[in-house]
């Protein structure tokens, strides 16, 4: 290591005085402007991992669904997953050392994690469309470089699209080719051969609004557009040539509004989805004939998904295990009906894809989502060499759901929860089962919800258990929350810190919109009190 070239170069990337920051849920995220140094350390400690692992290291500039004006950066592991927790803590510490010591605290990660410095490392760049994005990930690169790594920067790419380049490189192309080209052609191959086997066509079938949050997911959609020909026709809104990102649009604004992005003209009983600002969650919605808004949420794309693959596996007659990964937010109602109707296994994990992707890697096919519309379907690799086979040598109504669950395997982008590659996913099962959006959306009934910020001096007073569907401090608490939840219907109520934002979420469901709203009040007014709430007291909102 040429610990001079580093002391200079970090000088040229200096840190904010007194800035603290921490390798959250989903990397580090802040305003654009504080982050030029923490880029330039992930580029170093990409190197050092890279090395460590001896394999390629993604990192991914963006700063998902949050406003145009922050930013944030991730570090892609060699199979396309999260970054492993340890290293989580050597970004932290790396992020947040002082100037003098960012060479003493390589040394020390080098060492800890007995990382040869002789072997060669190599690391990916990806980065959405914020102004700041493309200055900040010339940070990245210059600690890569500083370091004697070698990197590729693939420029503009979707959030998953980095995932999957990097799951493709460490797997020696056998899960794709490493280009963009190779992402559109093997989903756009999967795709078209799933639908033409589809009995029921039509313009509705075929057709379908997207609002892209004014994000990457706009740019990377209409590249795509060609190579599924005839199969759907997609129709841009939001696509970043006036909109603001994510502002009053996209995946996140619509479920957490439960209201149709401004910028979309929607008319009764059309197909519209939503992506977020990196494309790696999307959400479905229509109006009913009334003008009333239906979203379709991540549980309800879960729960579409895992009855589809439960049908193929029974006609291919193969006894393979499947089951969904939800969070503490999964709408009940979905639970219970993949539970008790689908009789599929559910299992709750902590907040964050890195939790869900680890438990769904437990089953023969784990399908996992969060209610945002984050999340995929992963598949054992044995899986798949045996679905691959049975494909070859099956009768005809067998062999025609085996092509079927190859081609969908395909589909889904294994390395990361993806937005188109779920939107095509969603697209084909709906076709091919003829289900109209109406229909899918009548598989059950959401339970009315709410979800609610807090503020309070220091979130980390709540430290929660079960999933985090218990709070354990601060003392009091779970006992004020289950005597709320006591007074109402079908309810349920918990509270976390949140992992990218400085504020206490609060969720509640009940049997109406009405008692939802108030036992998210009546919550939030127990966590401003007992963990030591800032600023105004909740009011009631609705
Ligand atoms: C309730 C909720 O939607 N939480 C989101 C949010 O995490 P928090 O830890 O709740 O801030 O951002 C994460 C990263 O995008 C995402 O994985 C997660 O689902
Ligand atoms: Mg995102």
């Amino acid at each position: 290591m040429d610990l001079a070239a580093v002391t200079e170069h970090s000088a040229l990337h200096a840190k904010p005085a007194g800035l603290t920051l921490q390798y959250g849920t989903a990397g580090f995220r802040t305003k654009a402007e504080h982050l030029d140094h923490v880029m330039f350390r992930m580029g170093l400690l990409a190197v050092l991992r890279s090395k460590q692992t001896q394999s390629t290291i993604g990192v991914m500039v963006t700063a998902s669904h949050n406003p145009e004006e922050d930013n944030g950066v991730k570090l892609v592991d060699p199979l396309g997953e999260m970054l492993a927790p340890a290293w989580e803590e050597h970004a932290t510490c790396l992020a947040n050392a002082e100037e003098q010591d960012v060479t003493r605290v390589l040394v020390d990660i080098s060492e800890k994690e007995a990382v040869n410095l002789q072997q060669e490392a190599f690391v990916v760049i990806g980065r959405d469309t914020r102004p700041s994005s493309e200055k900040l990930s010339q940070s990245v690169i210059d600690g890569v470089t500083v370091l004697g790594g070698h990197f590729h920067d693939y420029g503009l790419l979707t959030t998953p699209q980095l995932h999957y380049m990097v799951y493709c490189r460490n797997t020696d192309g056998q899960y794709g080719k490493a280009t963009i080209e190779g992402y559109y052609q093997k989903l756009s191959t999967a795709f078209v051969q799933l639908t033409k086997q589809a009995s029921c066509s039509g313009e509705d079938y075929r057709s379908l609004k997207v609002d892209c949050a004014n994000g990457i997911g706009a740019l990377k959609l209409k590249e795509m557009q060609h190579y599924l020909a005839q199969g759907l026709s997609v129709q841009l809104f939001n696509d970043g040539t006036k909109g603001k990102l994510n502002h009053l649009c996209g995946a996140d604004f619509v479920k957490s509004h439960q209201k149709p992005p401004h910028g979309m003209e929607m008319k009764p009983d059309e197909r519209c989805c939503s992506f977020d600002g990196d494309a790696d969650r999307i959400v479905y919605y229509y109006l009913g004939a009334e003008g009333h808004f239906h979203l379709i949420d991540g549980d309800k794309i879960a729960t579409l998904i895992s009855t589809f693959l439960k049908e193929l596996l029974l006609e291919i007659g193969e006894n393979l295990n499947i089951g969904v990964v939800q969070t503490a937010y999964a709408n009940g109602s979905s639970t219970r009906y993949l539970e008790e109707v689908m009789k599929v296994p559910v299992y709750c994990t902590k907040t964050g894809v890195k939790h869900l992707h680890h438990k769904a890697q437990e089953f023969d096919i784990g399908v996992y989502f969060e209610a945002n519309g984050h999340g995929t379907a992963l598949f054992k690799k044995a899986v798949e060499m045996k679905i691959k086979q049975l494909a070859k040598e099956l009768d005809n109504k067998k062999q025609k759901a085996a092509k079927m669950l190859e081609n969908i395997i395909d589909l889904f982008n294994q390395a990361a929860g993806d937005a188109i590659s779920d939107m095509l996913v969603i697209e084909a099962i709906l076709v091919l089962k003829g289900l109209t959006v109406q229909q899918w959306d009548a598989l059950y009934t959401d339970l009315p919800n709410r979800q609610l910020k807090v503020k309070v001096a220091d979130r980390r007073v709540i430290s929660t258990t079960d999933a985090e569907r218990r709070a354990v401090t601060p003392p009091g608490l779970q006992e004020a929350i289950d005597a709320l939840v006591k007074k109402y219907k079908l309810s349920r109520a918990f509270v976390r810190p949140s992992g990218t934002e400085d504020v206490v979420r609060v969720y509640a469901e009940a049997d109406s919109q009405a008692n939802a709203d108030s036992l998210a009040q009546e919550v939030s007014l127990a966590v401003f009190k007992l963990a030591g709430g800032i600023g105004e007291e909740p009011q009631p909102r609705f």
